[in-house]
């Protein structure tokens, strides 16, 4: 009875491949693999042309044990990030089409986005206009200002998780990691080790701060703007592993670049610097100045507003930190050139597009080339802004979060 009632289910589900046409394969992540795809099925544009749709298609990994896919539920990230990309609806967030189940697999389906802010491994390192980098880093804060005022933490912002479409509009993207968070603060460190890719982290979790607030989101985008003005990772660090006894390691050589740009902090900036739970480790370093001027000077921007921004976004003291909602008001904005939602209108500069390998179009069959390299082979979908894919060498990307 229990069969029949199962095989009938099975046929009356849409299966995936029915109702998307699979393009090509884009990349592996740490949950599973993302597709390029498109609708089977076109729709009429307001001009009565027929338009077709395009998406992304996020497979989540089943469960594996030894060799056989067994089927034990649904992973908590995948279970985040499909309850969270549900209840959020803004333009700058990445919007979730919808959630189909085949193969004992999570199928999320997004809409597509041609491009991300991961640009440190593009080969020319030229430059982006600084109207592209300003509407940006403003619809960036817009996204990251309306999940903090709905109590929710990204977690884990870095370049390859903020996407961009074609219309030059950002989409945050990977909700996997977000987090729904109470006041009063609870500590989100227990059995959640994983917490944003290391060059991105914020100074109070290096120092094993246990209780992590909106503030981490903000330091993570100042690490973001000053990559983008650069091309180059501003604080790029080399995180120290856990040992077999699983003890967490202080992050040595990640605090070392940051102080090498900011200086070691001082009571001053941090008040309650010595309540962290590393600080002990801090005697080991020498005091130094902050050079994050001079680090500005190097910068594709040359506006004293921009460098002030950055300074706040990176400031030491969580608390003292600016928020989204301040940064969005911050005087940087009212400059010329002012931010739009088309970061690349009336730009000449053609912003790479995401690199889609056109032979892998089989969501069964994993692609044939290791994600290091998936960059490199394979046709691109280029979109009219961008005529080359990312080069897809690994010194671009950070090393890959503990899951
Ligand atoms: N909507 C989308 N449009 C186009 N490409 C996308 C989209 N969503 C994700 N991607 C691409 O797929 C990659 C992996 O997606 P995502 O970050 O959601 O997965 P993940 O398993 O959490 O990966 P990671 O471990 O790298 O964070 C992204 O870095 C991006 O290049």
């Amino acid at each position: 009875m229990l069969a029949e009632f199962r095989a009938k289910r099975e046929t009356e589900r849409v299966r995936v491949e029915a109702k998307y046409q699979v393009l090509g394969f884009i990349s592996s992540g740490t949950y599973g693999r993302v597709y390029k795809a498109k609708a089977k099925k076109t729709v009429k544009s307001a001009d009565g042309e027929e338009k077709e749709l395009v998406y992304a298609i996020k497979k989540f990994k089943p469960d594996k044990e030894g060799d056989i896919h067994t089927y034990t539920g649904i992973s908590q990230s995948a279970c985040r990030e499909i309850s969270l990309c549900r209840e959020l609806r803004h333009q700058n967030i990445v919007s979730l089409q919808e959630v189909l189940l085949e193969d004992n697999s999570i199928h999320m389906v997004f809409e597509f986005a041609e491009h991300d802010f991961l640009v440190n491994n593009q080969h020319e390192r030229k430059p982006i206009p600084e109207f592209t980098i300003k509407s940006f880093l403003w619809q960036l804060l817009n996204g990251v200002a309306y999940l903090h005022a709905n109590w929710v933490l990204h977690r884990d912002l870095k370049p390859a998780n903020i996407l961009v479409t074609n219309d030059g509009v950002v989409k945050i993207g990977d909700l996997g990691l977000a987090r729904i968070y109470e006041r009063p603060l609870q500590p989100l460190f227990n059995g959640d080790k994983v917490v944003v890719t290391i060059w991105y982290r914020a100074p109070e979790l290096l120092l094993g701060s246990r209780h992590y607030t909106k503030a981490i989101d903000i330091w993570a985008i100042g690490c973001i703007f000053a990559e983008l003005l650069t091309l180059r990772p501003i604080f790029k660090g080399e995180e120290a592993k856990m040992d077999n006894k699983k003890n967490v390691p202080f992050q040595k050589n990640q605090l070392t670049k940051i102080f090498e740009v900011l200086g070691k902090p001082t009571k001053d900036q941090w008040p309650t610097i010595d309540q962290q739970p590393e600080y002990h480790n801090l005697s080991g370093f020498r005091s130094s100045p902050n050079r994050l001027h001079e680090f500005y000077q190097t910068c594709s921007s040359k506006s004293d507003a921009g460098y002030e921004l950055l300074a706040a976004m990176l400031g030491y003291d969580p608390i003292m930190r600016i928020t989204a909602e301040e940064a969005l008001h911050h005087p940087y904005f009212e400059e010329e050139p002012t931010p739009s939602m088309d970061s690349f209108e009336g730009q000449p500069y053609q912003y790479p597009s995401r690199a889609v390998k056109s032979e892998d179009n089989n969501m069964r069959v994993p692609p044939t080339v290791p994600s290091a390299v998936q960059g490199q082979a394979g046709a691109t979908h280029g979109g009219t802004r961008g005529k080359h894919g990312h080069n897809g060498k690994d010194e671009g990307r950070p090393p890959k979060r503990r899951g």
